[in-house]
């Protein structure tokens, strides 16, 4: 066959993989030159070679800067306009996961670096195994001997640190998966020696390195100049396995270096795991693993499903609290949950997500996929003292009575506050499901500044100590395990709720249950009042005024940290945060922002928390009266479902949330007198007692997409010395009572 009629084959076969012929070209003409004028290497497999160097060239950052010596470690980035954290999966014979992020991402002048869980709408979980479908595992195994041949100038500079296992071998690759993770990081300068000096570094006796690839690309392989390159291992995996060491190393200096974690620890959990670590003269770093898989039963489960089980297992284990944390022990939870899910068929963890998705249908996923519940973080500015800046008020202070966790805090302040917030995601990622802005109406881009958070914070004078001594065991349901909903009597977290749980198996909540909290607030004479003692205080003012009542709500108990069941478990709904889709909007009715969701909501449905700070009604009054004159919105919430239970009222004891700067997505939700779409629901998670709990908002009906979400906040409009509350309603509601009132004061005007 002629040289053209090759390059035409050659060519053909590229656009088939969706290549122009214009991209496609030129890399041939390289490979060419490469392999000396051989087509052999370039025609094996599918053309594999050829279509890994375009996406490598794809790959390479543009611009002066990135001159061909940068190395680039991930492939496509699917959205460059996404914030700069994004994860890619494949599936097929070798299965890899990258997570990227940082400076190098194109779009990140305005976002700090960050490594966390994935948005939803950042993870790619690629369907399309175009390339890889072609490819056997056996040719996989070649591909990645020929890649190893082929010199990456990209390359030459970066430095490797791998446990130095064998390749697997033809044989091996036939019979099993690999399912490969990767985490890449950009820490360092990029200066190329900056680069290479975090990590210790030894004489390199192998030149090579297999890099994971991106949606279209299974996997990609890299080299490095035999010059530059160094391997290292743990020292249990050298005495294992002598005739594999291929170079003298320091792992207890990589493991410091790279705060991956202890090695013992990292080795017992993770014995057969093929782990690479890798930097790059850009100052990126790459961490990856490899964890060999029986292929006759696995399916490859949704990246979600798996963050969110590692993400679970990480509270569970480690509390989430540095330094215990490792990114050692966190990268083998994660191959290790890839593996279970993947051979778990009978959950829904095997669907893949659709990028597309971003959230949708995750009502029903919300049974299935677990996410880590963050322990509730103590926290307050200096009394007396006016906010600094909110992360320096996160990080004040332990409290007097213990309930702060400073060092929770301080990571919290580090890696979770961010005070200003984009359209793309209001939350910056701490929801899974982005939630975007919008304003159709032109004008303000943005909602002012607030610190998302997704937790509430409690200030030091506050009563919510949150601590598993404050759970007794009756409290919780030790003896259970898996899901509560499925045992055949329920358990005694279902007490709290006269012995049937609140929750269905769907995850929402049940109809009748739903009904009795909207009478309570549409009669709310009908119902048992408290009047809370002392009197309480609507305004900074001595002595307090008598207190108006407050509805006996009806609460629902999740199971929790001493619980025996999963976070899987269908009594943790609200605790696993934010599963439907949702965005903030500027409404045309003059109520300023408001929240809508895009899907259809069935009734019941879990919405979100409303997430402020938990402080003293004292305080509220406070800060209401040294705000109120100026503030346009106010978000305040009296957590008052049980004031006055137990006799007297302590100060400390009546709780109140004030979303005005730390707040999720629940303070944009608007008022709507008696036909509103939410009801709200206290929700006890961590602590037994009803002063504390969760304020969740749950639909009362079905919603539909694009409807705005709306609550009865149970304001009395006509209770002028409301401090903070009173605003003219514009609801929109037939049954309104702000215009009622409007229209009584017209009557009386004209009269
Ligand atoms: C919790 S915030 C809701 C979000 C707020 N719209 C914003 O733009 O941030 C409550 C404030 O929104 C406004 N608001 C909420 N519901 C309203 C309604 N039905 N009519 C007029 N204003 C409303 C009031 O100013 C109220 O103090």
């Amino acid at each position: 066959m002629s040289n053209k009629e090759r390059a035409r084959r050659a060519l053909d076969a590229m656009k088939e993989l969706g290549f122009s012929k214009k991209e496609a070209t030129p890399v041939l003409r390289s490979l060419l030159k490469l392999f000396d004028n051989s087509w052999g290497p370039i025609e094996d497999e599918c053309y594999r070679a050829l279509a890994d160097a375009i996406l490598d060239i794809r790959d390479r950052p543009q611009g002066p800067e990135h001159g061909s010596n940068c190395a680039r470690m991930v492939a496509l980035e699917e959205d460059r306009h996404q914030p700069s954290t994004s994860l890619v999966v494949h599936g097929g014979p070798s299965t890899s996961l990258v997570v990227h992020g940082g400076p190098c991402d194109l779009d990140s002048e305005t976002e700090a670096p960050r490594m966390k869980r994935p948005r939803t709408n950042s993870i790619d979980i690629s369907a399309d195994h175009s390339i890889d479908s072609q490819l056997s595992p056996s040719s996989s195994a070649t591909a990645l001997k020929r890649a190893r041949q082929m010199m990456d100038q990209d390359f030459q500079d970066a430095a490797f640190l791998r446990e130095p296992k064998p390749e697997p071998d033809i044989d091996d690759a036939q019979n099993f998966h690999d399912v490969q993770v990767g985490i890449i990081s950009y820490p360092f300068s990029t200066s190329s020696s900056g680069a290479a000096d975090p990590l210790a570094l030894h004489t390199p006796s192998q030149n090579q390195s297999e890099i994971s690839g991106n949606k279209d690309r299974p996997i990609q392989y890299c080299r490095t100049r035999a010059s530059s390159t160094s391997f290292v291992e743990p020292m249990d995996s050298m005495a294992k396995q002598p005739q594999n060491r291929e170079s003298s190393f320091d792992h207890t200096a990589v493991m410091h270096n790279t705060k991956t974690g202890s090695a013992d620890e990292y080795i017992q959990r993770a014995p057969c795991l093929h782990t690479v670590v890798a930097s790059s003269t850009m100052g990126e770093v790459k961490m990856s693993i490899k964890c060999s898989i029986d292929p006759s039963k696995f399916r490859m489960p949704s990246l979600e499903a798996v963050f969110r089980v590692v993400e679970d297992k990480c509270l569970r284990s480690y509390k989430i609290i540095p330094p215990k944390f490792s990114i050692g022990s966190l990268m083998n939870d994660i191959c290790q949950c890839v593996a279970q899910l993947g051979n778990d068929h009978t959950a829904e963890y095997n669907k893949q997500s659709d990028s597309s998705d971003n959230g949708r249908n995750s009502q029903k996923r919300s049974m299935a996929n677990g996410a880590a519940l963050m322990e509730s973080i103590a926290c307050m500015n200096r009394e007396g003292e006016k906010y600094k800046s909110a992360e320096e008020s996160l990080i004040l202070q332990t409290s007097e009575n213990g309930q702060a966790n400073s060092t929770v805090a301080q990571h919290l302040a580090l890696s979770h506050l961010r005070c200003t917030h984009g359209a793309s995601d209001i939350s910056k990622g701490e929801e899974k499901a982005r939630i975007s802005v919008v304003n159709e109406f032109g004008g303000e881009k943005c909602p002012p500044s607030f610190y998302y958070m997704q937790r509430n914070l409690v200030s030091k004078k506050a009563y919510a100590t949150i601590s598993a001594a404050r759970i007794c065991d009756k409290d919780g349901c030790a003896d259970c395990s898996g899901n509560c909903l499925s045992a055949p009597i329920p358990c005694t977290c279902a007490r709290e709720t006269g012995g049937e749980f609140a929750y269905t198996p769907d995850g929402l909540v049940r109809t009748a249950f739903i009904d009795e909290c909207v009478t309570v607030n549409l009669f709310p004479e009908k119902h048992h009042k408290f009047f809370c003692k002392p009197l309480e205080r609507y305004r900074n003012e001595a002595p307090p005024e008598p207190s108006r009542g407050h509805l006996v709500r009806k609460f629902i108990k999740e199971c929790w940290g001493k619980c025996g069941c999963d976070m899987q478990c269908g009594n943790r709904v609200v605790q696993r945060g934010i599963a439907c889709n949702l965005q903030v909007f500027f409404t045309q009715e003059g109520k300023g922002w408001g929240l809508r969701t895009l899907d259809e909501l069935p009734k019941g449905a879990f919405v979100c928390e409303y997430v402020g700070e938990v402080v003293t009604n004292k305080e509220l009054c406070e800060r209401t009266s040294q705000k109120a004159q100026k503030a346009m919105y106010t978000y305040p919430v009296d957590l008052d479902a049980d004031w006055g239970s137990e006799g007297v009222l302590k100060d400390e004891e009546a709780l109140c949330l004030d979303a005005t700067l730390f707040g999720n997505v629940g303070r944009f939700i608007n008022h709507r007198c008696y036909d509103a779409n939410l009801v709200e629901i206290p929700v006890d998670v961590e602590t037994p007692d009803h002063q504390y709990y969760h304020l969740a908002l749950f639909t009362s009906k079905k919603v539909e997409a694009f409807e705005e979400l709306t609550w009865d906040y149970g304001i009395d409009f006509h209770d002028d010395n409301h401090a903070g509350k009173a605003f003219q309603c514009l609801c929109g509601s037939r049954y309104c009572r702000g215009r009622k009132r409007q229209r009584n004061r017209g009557n009386a005007a004209a009269k």
